[in-house]
């Protein structure tokens, strides 16, 4: 299998439950709701992506066997051996991520988290499974340990989330011009509803990555 990856760097994950945590951020090329093209965007499925998930020509992406893009992970987090985590993203990650990958991530002491908007099953083995509702797009994955619901949709409003089989259930404002009204609404929906907690892209506030 080759793995073709966007980009691959050392951050602090910057949303949702495990907040503040490094983790090396291994996003994929490509998505399924959305071909990454702005002329596209109007018609895509997903429509609010934030994320530049086209080709290889991110920090550190390229095309990998699986080898080489454990290689390239171990490389990127440095000689520590404890508290490894890596963060499968894109782009959308279960296009790609296979257990061969993840069975060879964990032989190298990594904990393996995903990214992913759910229209896909997972392989087994993930560590830290994050769904993310799009609102056009149906969803097969409906556990996991956290659903990060990006916030308003107004086709995906939160009720019809919130009897799934998840840990930890989260609204995140949607980022764009109306970025400022979205988190006043995400927090009045918090406020109202102690279920679900605010989530802020968190990366955005301090320029990490
Ligand atoms: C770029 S996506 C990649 C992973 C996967 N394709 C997904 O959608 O979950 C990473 C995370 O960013 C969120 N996201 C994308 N665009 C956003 C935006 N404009 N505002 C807030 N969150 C956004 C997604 O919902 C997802 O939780
Ligand atoms: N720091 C940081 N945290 C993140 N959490 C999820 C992200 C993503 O794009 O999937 C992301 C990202 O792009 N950067
Ligand atoms: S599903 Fe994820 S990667 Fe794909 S377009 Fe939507 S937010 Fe972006
Ligand atoms: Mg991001």
């Amino acid at each position: 299998m080759t793995y073709t990856v966007k980009e691959l760097y050392v951050t602090l994950q910057g949303e949702g439950a495990q907040t503040g945590r490094r983790a090396v951020f291994l996003r994929f090329a490509g998505c399924n709701l959305w071909t990454g093209r702005e002329a596209d965007r109007h018609r895509a499925v997903c429509t609010f992506c934030d994320t530049d998930f086209v080709g290889t020509d991110g920090p550190g992406g390229g095309k990998f066997d699986c080898a080489g893009l454990v290689a390239a992970v171990e490389a990127a987090w440095g000689p520590g051996p404890d508290h490894r985590l890596v963060i499968c993203t894109g782009g959308e990650p279960l296009l790609q991520l296979d257990r061969a990958l993840i069975d060879a991530l964990h032989a190298c002491g990594f904990a393996v988290g995903v990214e992913t908007n759910g229209t896909q099953a997972a392989p087994p083995g993930l560590d830290w499974v994050c769904v993310s509702p799009k609102a056009a797009a149906p969803l097969a994955l409906t556990t996991g340990d956290e659903l990060k619901l990006v916030y308003p949709q107004p086709l995906a409003m939160p009720e019809r989330f919130e009897g799934l089989a998840f840990e930890h259930f989260f609204l995140q404002p949607m980022d764009g011009p109306a970025r400022e009204a979205n988190t006043q609404a995400a927090i009045a929906y918090c406020l109202d509803n102690p279920r679900w907690r605010l989530s802020l892209q968190t990366h955005k506030l301090t320029g990490l990555p």
